[in-house]
């Protein structure tokens, strides 16, 4: 399978040497700085899977240098969304379905509408993993779970295949049959945990010390599982359950991947994450108090 990296950052660089690594034929599509970055560096990943160093690199700058591609794994920022549109055409054109790793759901329909949702399947991370200020990635997590699946009927035998191939590398990837319900529940998840992480400016560990400031991450939970409920997804009490066990459980001073961008002072998803949930709501009817509060609060630190 011709695998291409669109955003090979913490999460894209770190999933794509993986997949380099077992010896799957992966090529990064990047900017000018990063080529450069990754040329002078090699792509480094320090995990507790494993460290990999490795300076043989597929780099190309435009995508018309792809001549096929079967599958590009998108890994942007929300903001830069837009800004990859034209290269995901052409890799389309040649070929490739898209698995977008981004947080949120606002992506989704504005890759089908452009793409065509039949190029488009689901998918999502968790892991905690970095750039240093040599571009290395720093992998933090014991979990690196990458999990995928149809968003269109016409996708099934082509996740089939894929979960084969992620299956050669040192990942936990895996494939949901109900990808878009486990895209929510994660979407659930980092909405409240950036949230509240970013706005606060603190880990989880000094969050818990604090119950009233905890209890924000509960009433956070319950606004996005009763967001999720007005489109039709169905998140349980057992997932919402299990959500709050995970953030009673991280380790004390994990955090969102938000709230690392607010301490390097790098822009933040604010916009993708916690103004897509309120656009969501509006057009719904409902209303976030709480994730219109973290809102407010972190659109300050946004660029
Ligand atoms: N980091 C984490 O632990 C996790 C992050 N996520 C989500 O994954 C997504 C990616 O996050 P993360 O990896 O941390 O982000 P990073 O900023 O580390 O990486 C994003 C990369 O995208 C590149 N990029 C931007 N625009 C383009 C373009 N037009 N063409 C090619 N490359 C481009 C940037 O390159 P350049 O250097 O040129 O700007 C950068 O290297 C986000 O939605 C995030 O919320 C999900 C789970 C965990
Ligand atoms: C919560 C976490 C670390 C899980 O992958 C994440 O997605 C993020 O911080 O962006």
């Amino acid at each position: 399978m011709k695998i291409v990296i669109v955003g090979a950052g913490a999460v894209g660089a770190y999933f794509g040497a993986r997949l380099e690594e077992a010896g799957q034929h992966v090529t990064f599509l990047v900017r000018k700085t990063r080529a450069r970055q990754l040329e002078e560096e090699g792509l480094h990943i320090t995990s507790p899977h494993g460290n990999y160093l490795f300076n043989q690199l597929n780099l190309v700058e435009d995508a018309t240098q792809i001549e096929h591609a079967d599958l590009v794994i998108l890994s942007v920022k929300g903001y830069h969304l837009e800004g990859t549109l034209p290269a995901l055409r052409t890799l389309v054109e040649r070929g490739a379905k898209i698995l977008p790793l981004l947080n949120g759901l606002e992506h989704i329909p504005i890759l089908q509408e452009q793409l065509g949702e039949e190029a488009v399947l689901g998918g999502f991370a968790y892991i905690i993993t970095t750039l240093n200020e040599k571009g290395h990635v720093i992998h933090s997590s014991q979990n690196h779970d990458l999990i995928f699946g149809p968003l269109h009927p016409s996708q099934t035998g082509f996740c089939e295949e894929l979960e084969q191939v992620m299956s050669t590398a040192v990942i936990d990837a895996r494939q949901s049959k109900q990808i878009l319900m486990r895209m929510w529940n994660k979407y659930m998840f980092i909405t409240a945990f950036s949230g509240v992480t970013t706005a606060a400016n603190l880990p989880i560990g000094t969050i818990r010390q604090s119950p009233s400031t905890f209890n924000l991450l509960h009433k956070a939970l319950i606004e996005m599982k009763n967001l999720a409920n007005a489109y039709h997804v169905s998140i349980s009490e057992e997932q919402l359950n299990q959500a709050v066990t995970n953030l009673q459980t991280l380790p004390h001073e994990s955090t969102s991947s938000m709230h690392q961008d607010r301490r390097k002072g790098l822009t933040l998803e604010v916009e993708h994450l916690q103004g897509g949930a309120l656009r969501l709501a509006n057009k719904a009817g409902i209303q976030l108090p709480v994730i219109e509060t973290l809102y407010g609060l972190i659109k300050p630190f946004e660029q």
